[in-house]
């Protein structure tokens, strides 16, 4: 590690000084994947940092997936997880499990590790108000016929208000992406596609996407900085974009195509990769445009 005086220090955090004014009272959502959420001391890291950005007077609302933690209690209970374009195939016993596991274990830890840091977060799933309104999604495979793969829902409608008063409140809310038909029924939502819309629903200045990759990478393994709607299409195109990577892309354009300033899909295995995108010149991983 490079020693650091504690004059140079000082000239890191004057240097946040613009990003922390230009960002004030503005809402950032950050969509923690669950591929991100590996080592324990990197979850501690996005915990202070979501405590620092709302310290400095911003928003953060965290939307969280968890497919990975769903895949390990499936295999516990000898069930295979099966996946098509990036969507979990959800049969009933899978919901219970996507329950448990989104709604209890993984959104619990994210707000007691917040909580720990000494921010005030409030955990939520779409159940909760009925504030996330879903409709069964059905997907279509290369001969155009509907594919039916069970309980996942696309999004009707997310209503702000629950976590416009909770950020209004000093709280951080933490949201489980699972959305509620108007008969009860819950639906296993995406987390992308729940990050992307609650960005657009709420204003958001920012979309951090943060997965287990640098960005969007080329055939090659190249990052991809910044993307294009045209590139995005070629990239869908010809194959460069797959299986989980497909919900995120069109969750970050949709975003930055309804007003969102700024949609980012960077790496969370980067310690303090947040505090890196929100506070510094660095911007990390791919940048997703409207145009
Ligand atoms: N062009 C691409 N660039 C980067 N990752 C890609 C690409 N195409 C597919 N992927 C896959 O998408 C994954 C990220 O999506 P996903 O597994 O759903 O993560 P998360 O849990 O963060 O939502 C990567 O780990 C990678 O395997
Ligand atoms: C329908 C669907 O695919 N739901 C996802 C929800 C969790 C999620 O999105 O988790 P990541 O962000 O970690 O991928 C799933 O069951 O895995």
């Amino acid at each position: 590690m490079t020693m650091i005086t504690p004059q140079e220090k000082a000239e890191i955090l004057s240097e946040a000084l613009p990003y922390i004014q230009r960002f004030f009272d503005k809402t950032i959502v950050i969509k923690y994947g669950g591929n991100a959420m590996t080592e324990p001391e990197l979850k501690e890291g996005f915990a202070s940092d979501v405590v620092l950005l709302k310290l400095v007077g911003m928003n953060p609302v965290v939307v969280h997936g968890g497919g990975p933690q769903i895949n390990e209690l499936l295999d516990r209970i000898g069930k295979k997880g099966e996946f098509i374009q990036g969507m979990r195939v959800t049969d009933a016993e899978t919901m219970d499990v996507v329950e448990m596991v989104l709604g209890g274990h993984v959104n619990k830890e994210i707000v007691s590790l917040i909580n720990k840091h000494g921010g005030k977060a409030v955990g939520l799933t779409g159940q909760d108000g009925h504030f996330i309104k879903a409709r069964k999604m059905y997907l279509k495979d290369s001969s155009d016929e509907l594919l039916d793969i069970g309980q996942v829902g696309e999004i009707e409608s997310i209503d702000p208000t629950i976590v416009a008063h909770l950020d209004a409140g000093d709280f951080i809310p933490v949201i489980a992406p699972i959305g509620v038909d108007r008969n009860g029924e819950s639906y296993n939502i995406n987390a992308d596609l729940v990050a992307g819309k609650l960005a657009e629903v709420l204003h958001a200045e920012k979309l951090i996407m943060m997965t287990n990759t640098p960005g969007v990478l080329d055939k090659e393994g190249n990052l991809l900085t910044k993307l294009s709607a045209k590139r995005i299409d070629e990239l869908f195109a010809d194959g460069t974009i797959s299986g989980g990577m497909l919900p995120k892309i069109s969750s970050a354009l949709d975003a930055a195509k309804s007003g969102v300033n700024a949609v980012h899909i960077i790496d969370g295995r980067v310690k303090h990769a947040l505090l890196l995108e929100v506070l510094t010149e660095q911007g990390v991983g791919t940048m997703i445009r409207a145009k």
